[in-house]
């Protein structure tokens, strides 16, 4: 283990309906036993960037545990500038897709004696406007059910299955794009565009099998029908699609451009409909320790 003096434990209080006192105690119970220096901060909500900034400029901390979702952790993303502090995840929201994509296990044990080691990962970030997307962004159908789910009042993945089927009767796919990059311009129709840097949604559907988090690079993923054989393929560890059905290039640099506003995500947050979109890797990196 390396000499840690200092942690900032960040808590999302309402991430996944989880109660994380019992979490929280065990985490400080074990900083204790091993003389580590702790500060919490619970999230609120409103003014978190600003309220986080304020603490990493007031002090260096050598680790930052994160007890929420992917929001959470994309907002900490967002501000923290220091690549030499690492980011331990205790993945309790109701989407925890970067955990899925890291194989971080549920046993809370476990998760504490990563955040305490010395194994990490920087992964590349994309920057989607003014964005940071830490896994997967898409336009199209996926964006559709997403917008379906937040506006519906049932959670879970029984959220996601019950809006399936009245998304893709009131879906207009498929969409159409014109794709800008490395000098190139390319259109396609497509059921959903993606900018991937991870394998996996938060599901554990399987879409960019090949995908490193931090190859310097991340990928478009242009599904052109909706065809359930190759669907199924994304449930299963198949990793080959079928090239006519699944497109899949790698970047460092995107410009997508619809032929009508299209639904748009980032993470698992709908983000309304677009008519553009430019993507490219952040400049910076996230180091997060894993198993
Ligand atoms: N104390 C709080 N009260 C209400 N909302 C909060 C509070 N703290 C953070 N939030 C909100 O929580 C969201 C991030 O949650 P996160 O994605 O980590 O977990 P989640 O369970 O997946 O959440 P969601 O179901 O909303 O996606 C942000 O929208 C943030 O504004």
């Amino acid at each position: 283990m390396e000499n840690l003096q200092k942690v900032l434990i960040i808590v999302n209080p309402i991430s996944g309906n989880i109660d994380k006192t019992d979490i929280v105690d065990r985490i400080v119970s074990v900083l204790n036993e091993k003389n580590i220096a702790f500060e919490i901060y619970k999230t609120t909500g409103e003014n978190d960037h600003a309220e986080i900034v304020k603490i990493l400029d007031r002090q260096k901390f050598d680790r930052i545990f994160v007890l929420g979702g992917d929001g959470t952790l994309k907002m900490l993303a967002e501000v923290l500038k220091d690549e030499t502090t690492a980011v331990a995840l205790f993945p309790t929201g109701s989407a925890n897709g970067l955990s899925v994509n890291l194989n971080i296990p549920d046993n809370l044990n476990s998760q504490i004696d990563i955040a305490l080691g010395g194994n990490k990962i920087s992964i590349d970030m994309l920057k989607i406007e003014d964005e940071i997307c830490l896994h997967i962004s898409d336009f199209g159908l996926n964006a559709e059910l997403i917008k379906n789910y937040e506006a519906s009042a049932i959670r879970g993945k029984m959220g996601y299955l019950l809006q399936s089927l009245p998304t893709l009767w009131e879906s207009r796919y498929p969409f159409d794009f014109t794709i800008k990059y490395n000098d190139k311009e390319i259109k396609r129709s497509g059921v959903f565009l993606a900018f991937s840097n991870a394998q996996k949604y938060g599901t554990g559907a399987v879409v960019n099998p090949n995908a490193k988090m931090d190859d310097g690079i991340f990928e478009v993923l242009i599904f052109k029908d909706f065809d359930v054989k190759e669907i199924l393929k994304t449930l299963s560890n198949e990793i080959e699609f079928d090239p006519n059905i699944v497109e899949i290039f790698p970047v460092k640099e995107v410009e997508v451009f619809c032929h009508q506003p299209v639904s748009f995500q980032i993470d698992g947050e709908y983000c309304g409909e677009k008519e553009k979109v430019s993507v490219k890797l952040s400049t910076r990196k996230l180091p997060i320790l894993i198993p």
